[in-house]
C-alpha cells in the first residue's frame, strides 16, 4: 500500500511558533502543524499553503521546505497506516489567525512549546525546524500513537 502523502507547516514568527489545536480527525486535541493530506493535482509546496488557509484562514509567506518523514503506526504484529509528511517552515503569515472548524489557532514562544501536548515524534524534530535545519526521517509509534517505537533521523540533508 503506497503511504499517504501530507504536509505540515510551522510558521515561526518573531520567536514564536505558530501551532493548531486540531478540532477532528487524526490527532484530535493534540496540539500540531497545520497540514493535511495531499490532493490529485497539487504540489506538495501548494497543499501545504492550501492547509494554512484552509485551517487558520492566513496566508503563509516565506515557505521553505525542511524536510520529509516517514511515520508509521504499529505495534510490531501489524503493518499498517503510513504518512510520507512533507514539512514546512514559513518566515511569516499575512493576516490574523482565526479559529476554524479543523483548528484552534496557538502561539508559543520556541524556547517553551508544550511538547507533551503534542505527537510523541514532534519533540525529537521540532526543535531542529526551529534551529532552521533540514531533516529526513522515519519514526515508527505505537498502534495507539502513544508512544514512540523507534526513530531515525538525519540532520542537514539537502532540500529541494
Ligand atoms: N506522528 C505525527 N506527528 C506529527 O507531528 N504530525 C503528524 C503525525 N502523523 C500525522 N501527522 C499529521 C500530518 C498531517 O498534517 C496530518 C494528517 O492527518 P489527517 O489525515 O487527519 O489530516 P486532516 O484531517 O487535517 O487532512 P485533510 O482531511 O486533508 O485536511 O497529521
Amino acid at each position: 500500500m503506497e503511504p499517504t502523502e501530507a504536509t505540515l507547516c510551522h510558521p515561526v514568527v518573531d520567536g514564536e511558533l505558530l501551532c493548531i489545536r486540531k478540532q477532528r480527525g487524526l490527532g484530535a486535541g493534540k496540539l500540531v502543524g497545520p497540514g493535511g493530506k495531499v490532493e490529485g493535482g497539487e504540489t506538495v509546496r501548494e497543499a501545504a499553503r492550501r492547509e494554512v488557509r484552509e485551517e487558520l484562514r492566513v496566508e503563509p509567506v516565506g515557505v521553505e521546505k525542511r524536510g520529509e518523514f516517514d511515520f508509521h503506526f504499529r505495534d510490531g504484529t501489524v503493518d499498517d497506516d503510513s504518512m510520507h509528511v512533507y514539512v514546512f517552515a514559513a518566515e511569516g503569515i499575512e493576516g490574523e489567525p482565526e479559529t476554524t472548524e479543523e483548528a484552534v489557532p496557538e502561539w508559543h514562544p520556541t524556547g517553551a512549546v508544550p511538547y507533551d501536548e503534542m505527537w510523541i515524534d514532534d519533540r525529537v524534530w521540532l526543535p531542529h525546524l526551529i534551529a532552521g535545519e533540514t531533516f529526513r526521517g522515519e519514526f515508527v509509534l505505537s498502534d495507539d500513537g502513544e508512544s514512540l517505537v523507534r526513530y531515525e533521523m538525519e540532520i542537514g540533508v539537502a532540500v529541494e
